[in-house]
């Protein structure tokens, strides 16, 4: 049960995808009538928990579309009459289908008023929207879109079913204008559109209504493995070292080499350095420019500062290793954060590591003036790229909007230069080179904020390092990074509000995170 549960919540689904699993559950003999009363059964009760109807009676708009998105909300509505609500009803559309139709002149039939211009419908405690669901695929026009942005400007909450009518299923495009939810009951399984940064504006609170889907259906369409999964918790926290062996090691233990920082940016060494410190890497190195060696043995007294020649510039000229090291004694190598343009040739020097290769920030710009495609393909071991989407464009100028569709474009990156990509944004995605994909569902706007990205570097890296003996793909360990980076983000933004998670404040609740669990 737990286990259908939690596989469930890793799911994501495309309008085709979810239209075949539909077929396959109505091709086993569930009636679609008995469908709809079970789905729109199940958020009328969530609707119930939410706004209970008394003491004062609560007056209630339902938004009425074509399709079976509208015969749920008849469902609800039917259902909500019943439980004491005051119901009106609003069917702009003359030709619904069959099943919608029954339900609407049931409920006509119940004396609930239906009206089909918007100006009738009353001010309302709350509506819920049943327009369109994941059948919507044109671009919504006249007088739907004038009802849609009339709807929005009422202010009221709006409960949508599905998804909020307008949002496409797949790119979370806004088709024309789109309903701004206030709360968003999905449906059985995720759609993709609430992975996508686009369309995060629309849902308001999501929330998925399980109604027990079987899994054997969901793999009958998406295969025993999905393409395309939803961190969760459990994935997470299955790669990470914990715990321990009791006899080990800080060799076993992973060592990472990180290089970063500049004369004008050394923060952003000590930031992936304190990120690097939280992932529990067994042997740390940081190479630095010569001046910034004493700031950084200062604030990271536990790693081995490496003072690397400078350029005038002040960056790192020259990666000068200690005796007897070479770039293989290192398990993991992470590069990039406040490097500087000037580092060139130390980009181009790590290229050459045996072992698992990061970069970040400047190392991706440095990369993109090489020739990404070209410069990667010397690497014979993996490599991770990560980055935001302003540094995606520069890396992969061929690939057509990355907003457009966040997870086609990083699939299509990965699959070009044979990296791990994972592009930042407010749902980071995750791709290996053969199109499997990690989405990280839960985020917080409060990493917005300048060093964020330097902590998320010295933790993969530092899990990277740690990975490096054992058999786990490399995506995997980059998704739990992500998970536990944001996680902390959303630590710290509940006891010190969004705007209190600078950097540094960060690294402090990435332990925090793990303690809780
Ligand atoms: N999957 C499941 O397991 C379950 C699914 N259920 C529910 O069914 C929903 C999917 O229902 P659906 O397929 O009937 O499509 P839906 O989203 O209601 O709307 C499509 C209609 O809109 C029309 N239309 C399209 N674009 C338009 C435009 N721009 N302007 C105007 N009209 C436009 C289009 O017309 P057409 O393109 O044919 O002209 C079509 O008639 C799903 O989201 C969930 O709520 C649950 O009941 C049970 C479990
Ligand atoms: N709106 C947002 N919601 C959630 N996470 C965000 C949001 N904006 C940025 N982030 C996260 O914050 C980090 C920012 O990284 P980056 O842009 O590299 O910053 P920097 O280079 O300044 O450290 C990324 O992990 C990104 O996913
Ligand atoms: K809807």
């Amino acid at each position: 049960m737990q286990d259908r549960q939690e596989k469930i919540s890793q799911v994501v689904v495309t309008a085709a995808q979810m239209r075949d699993i539909e077929q396959q559950i109505f091709a086993a003999g569930m009636p679609v009538v008995a469908l709809m009363e079970k789905v729109a059964g199940l958020i009328a009760r969530r609707v119930q928990d939410l706004i209970p109807p008394t003491p004062l009676k609560k007056r209630v708009g339902i938004l009425v579309g074509p399709g079976h998105n509208g015969g749920d909300a008849l469902v609800v509505a039917r259902e909500l009459y019943f439980r004491g609500y005051e119901i009106w009803i609003y069917s702009p559309f003359e030709k619904l289908k069959e099943l919608t139709t029954q339900h609407l002149q049931y409920a006509q039939s119940l004396g609930i008023p239906c009206y089909s211009a918007i100006e009738e419908l009353p001010d309302c405690d709350f509506l819920i929207d049943g327009l369109f669901g994941f059948g919507l695929e044109r671009t919504i026009t006249d007088a739907i879109a004038t009802a849609i942005n009339e709807l929005n400007e009422r202010n009221q909450p709006i409960f949508s079913i599905d998804l909020p009518s307008g949002i496409h299923t797949d790119t979370g495009e806004v088709l024309g204008t789109a309903i701004r939810a206030t709360h968003t009951f999905c449906l059985g399984l995720w759609k993709l559109a609430f992975l996508q940064d686009q369309a995060l504006d629309y849902f308001g609170k999501v929330e998925l209504i399980d109604f027990d889907i079987p899994l054997a259906d969901v793999q009958a369409v998406l295969g025993e493995v999905p393409k395309i999964k939803r961190i969760t918790k459990v994935t997470a926290l299955s790669t990470l070292p914990l715990p321990r062996p009791p006899v080990t090691h800080k060799y076993k233990e992973g060592h990472l080499l990180l290089v970063c920082g500049s004369r004008r940016y050394a923060g952003g060494a000590i930031l992936t350095g304190l990120g690097a410190r939280a992932s529990g890497v067994g042997m740390l190195s940081i190479a630095v420019p010569e001046s910034l060696k004493y700031l950084l043995v200062s604030h990271l007294p536990e790693a081995l500062i490496i003072g690397c020649p400078e350029t005038e510039t002040g960056a790192i000229s020259q990666l000068q290793l200690p005796e007897k090291t070479d770039l293989s004694s290192f398990s993991a190598i992470a590069i990039g954060p406040g490097l500087t343009k000037d580092s060139t040739p130390i980009v181009q020097a790590v290229m050459k590591s045996p072992e698992p290769l990061l970069l970040d920030a400047d190392a991706l710009n440095i990369l993109a003036q090489l020739g990404t495609i070209p410069t990667l393909q010397q690497r014979q071991a993996a490599t991770v790229l990560t980055p935001h989407t302003g540094e995606f464009q520069r890396l992969f100028p061929d690939i057509a909007d990355v907003k457009a569709d966040k997870i086609k474009a990083v699939q299509a990156a990965a699959s070009q230069c044979g990296a791990t990509i994972l592009l930042k944004g407010a749902r980071t995605a995750i791709s290996n080179p053969q199109g499997a994909v990690w989405i990280n569902p839960e985020s917080t706007p409060a990493l917005a904020r300048g060093g964020s990205g330097d902590v998320l570097t010295g933790l993969l890296g530092g899990l990277l390092a740690q990975a490096a003996t054992k058999q786990i793909p490399i995506e995997d360990i980059v998704a739990t990074a992500a998970w536990w980076h944001s996680q902390a983000g959303i630590l710290a933004a509940q006891e010190r509000t969004e705007l209190g998670v600078d950097a540094f404040t960060l690294t402090q609740y990435l332990m925090p995170v793990l303690k809780q669990i």
